[in-house]
């Protein structure tokens, strides 16, 4: 069974079909590229993913769990996480408390008993911290733990982001566009540490993205959308040199055809 389920999802904005029946599935400890075009219908199917839209109709299987239309917020709690494609920090906080953020969204614990510091509230706040410690050292954060993230660079805010997203331990991390603004150097770095974090963590990745050279070096197969519908599913090496895929990007003119 795979980790993640697509199945057959329709999603319509008014008389604009976005999404008209993807399906596609993601493998435990797969990565997985979900690329093309503009307008294809990339965003909407990972937001799709992600409970920030409901479909019109069609499914999504997590974990064998039906979670089609389930809200956000209740995502980290099924092992879902994600970053996002502007970064969403809290911009006048240390990259530690950012991280930390994202435990508080994933503790177990109730109202009452943080309200009384319970042992089992320090229990978990130990082990938050403990666990932020290790991935701000995975991410090469260290040195900026105590400094308020409006400082740093944008490359260096998008690892506060994966780190935030990884603190809560989910099954799949759902990245959208983690290479956008990023320099040469940084989208190679970037290319490492995706392997390190699956290795590390031994969780799945979906990632949507236009940096084509990314995607085809890091992903173990990728899903290609044009004008909502899917047209190849495959290696990297198969819907590289799949023929739909190249007239979508060389027909659309864009702008990275060259690369497809
Ligand atoms: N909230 C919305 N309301 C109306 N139409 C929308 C909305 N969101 C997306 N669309 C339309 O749905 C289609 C798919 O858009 P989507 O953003 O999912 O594509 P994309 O592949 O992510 O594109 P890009 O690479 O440019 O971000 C487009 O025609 C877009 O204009």
């Amino acid at each position: 069974m795979a980790l993640l389920e697509v199945q057959d999802i329709v999603i319509r904005f008014g008389g604009v079909t976005a999404v008209a029946g993807v399906s596609f599935e993601v493998e435990e400890r797969q990565i997985c590229g979900l690329i093309g075009p503009n307008g294809a219908g990339k965003t909407t199917t990972f937001n799709c993913i992600s409970g920030i839209y409901r479909p019109n109709s069609g499914a999504v299987r997590f974990a064998g769990r039906d979670i089609t239309g389930e809200p956000k917020h209740r995502m980290t709690g099924f092992g879902i996480g994600r970053t996002f494609q502007n970064l969403a920090l809290f911009r006048s906080m240390t990259v530690r408390e950012n991280v930390l953020a994202g435990a508080h969204s994933s503790g177990h614990t109730g109202f009452v008993a943080s309200a009384f510091g319970l042992p089992q509230v320090r229990r978990e706040a130990a082990d938050a911290a403990a666990h932020a410690r290790e991935l701000l050292a995975l991410l090469n954060l260290e040195r900026v733990a105590d400094a308020p993230v409006a400082a740093l660079p944008f490359g260096w805010q998008k690892r506060v982001e994966m780190a935030r997203a990884l603190i809560s331990r989910p099954k799949l991390l759902l990245l959208d566009e983690p290479a956008g603004g990023l320099n040469h150097g940084e989208v190679d770095e970037l290319a490492v540490l995706l392997g390190e974090i699956r290795r590390n963590f031994e969780l799945s990745i979906l990632l949507v993205e236009h940096h084509m050279s990314l995607v085809m070096r890091v992903s173990d197969k990728v899903v290609a959308l044009d004008f909502g519908k899917k047209i190849a599913d495959g290696t990297p090496h198969e819907v590289r040199s799949d023929p739909e895929v190249i007239r979508a990007y060389l027909g659309g003119g864009d702008e990275h055809a060259d690369a497809a």
